[in-house]
């Protein structure tokens, strides 16, 4: 089988070739494997290419193992890269090993929660431990494909622009969420820890984003389901009924994302944290998990100002703290008084849904998404 290091050296702290040279290639020499090639990540991209040229350089009938040193952006470079190829090039399995060598390591943390006995270098090994031993298994990435499509009318004169197709292994979102991944990136360079994404949260927290959604049941399950916190499972939405399972939910929304494969953004950030519950009994069956903050769920909201927005978002930052402890912000709820509390019977903050794809189409621009489970 054949065995391609790569690694970005700019990911996170930028550590991941220390790593490689001074753990991981010992580590595989241990092993008595010897990797076909270890390539570095020279620019934005350079992973797609990467692959393609050492797939055009070796046989590949067996399935290809991956050892791969990044954060998931470099991951999320290489799917839509091989998504963007024509089908009729033939693609090899990819068996991944994952070094976690990013800032937030959404889907390494995922599979391998943080562990505060395990000693670091050794917590950061697991993947290619578990890789490296006989007996090991591999667990299929569920993808999503989202569209951003343009109006369906365009104004004479302006081009029709064009569809974007984006494939997600981790996380999609507008509002909030994607704000702090926008405003981040340029913090990256004075910061390069998690802080940044503190930071950019901050700046955005008392936005708000107008939209209507739709959101689809999923492939193996006949209604959109809800989290019920009462009873601590998936239950049908009591909307998603009968002849009419689709959802539509109106905004303003003060957060908006759905994840597959994971349950936390972070190490800490447990923000789906039911996100690698698995639908039902069929292998493969998969869904989204959306996590929605409506602020006119707020028994004390009554209209949208600059002021209502300020006060707001301290809920929005208690739903936010609250997922940083192991994912509680799914059991909080408002009393009559539109305080946030984890008791009572009270709507909860947060909708916590899963779903097969969803549609938003915002208020006031020009782009709309429409994201499904592959
Ligand atoms: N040699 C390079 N120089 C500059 N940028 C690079 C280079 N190699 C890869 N990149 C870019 O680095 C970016 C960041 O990588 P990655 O997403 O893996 O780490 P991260 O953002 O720190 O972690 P995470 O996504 O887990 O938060 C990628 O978007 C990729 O395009």
């Amino acid at each position: 089988m054949p065995v391609l290091v790569i690694c970005n050296p700019v990911a996170g702290d930028r550590s991941a070739s220390a790593l490689v040279d001074n753990h991981v290639l010992p580590l595989l020499t241990l092993h008595n494997l010897v990797p076909d090639k270890v390539v570095h990540t020279q620019r934005p991209g350079h992973i797609g290419p990467i692959l393609f040229d050492f797939l055009r350089s070796t046989p590949h009938s067996h399935p290809l193992s991956l050892i791969l040193a990044s954060g998931d952006g470099t991951l999320h470079e290489l799917i839509n890269f091989l998504n963007s190829q024509p089908t009729t090039v033939p693609l090899p399995r990819v068996h991944i090993a994952l070094l976690p060598s990013g800032t937030a390591n959404a889907l390494y943390s995922s599979f391998f929660p943080p562990d505060l006995n395990a000693d670091p270098l050794q917590h950061k090994l697991k993947s290619l431990n578990a890789f490296l031993s006989s007996n090991h298994t591999s667990v299929s990435l569920n993808l999503a494909v989202s569209v951003l499509s343009g109006p369906p009318i365009t104004s004479p004169g302006l081009p029709s622009v064009p569809k974007q197709v984006s494939i997600s292994a981790v996380v999609t979102s507008t509002a909030l969420h994607a704000s702090i991944l926008h405003d981040s990136e340029a913090l990256r360079a004075s910061d390069p820890t998690m802080e940044r994404f503190k930071s950019a949260a901050s700046q955005n927290i008392t936005r708000w984003y107008g939209a209507s959604v739709k959101l689809f049941p999923p492939q193996d399950a006949p209604f959109v389901q809800e989290y019920d916190p009462t009873t601590n499972s998936w239950v049908p939405h009591h909307q998603s009924i009968g002849d009419d399972p689709i959802l539509d939910f109106n905004g303003p929304f003060a957060y908006f994302l759905s994840t597959v494969n994971v349950d936390r953004l972070e190490p800490h950030f447990r923000i789906s944290p039911r996100g690698r519950d698995p639908l039902g009994p069929n292998e493969g069956a998969a869904a989204l998990h959306v996590v929605i903050v409506r602020p006119m769920r707020d028994p004390s909201f009554e209209m949208d100002s600059e002021p209502t927005r300020v006060a707001f978002a301290e809920k929005a930052m208690a739903v936010l703290g609250a997922a940083y402890r192991d994912g509680a912000h799914i059991a909080l709820r408002y009393d009559h008084n539109g305080n946030v509390v984890t008791e009572g019977d009270g709507p909860t903050v947060v909708e916590y849904l899963r779903c097969g794809a969803w549609e938003w189409e915002p208020v006031g621009t020009t782009r709309s998404i429409r994201s499904s489970d592959y």
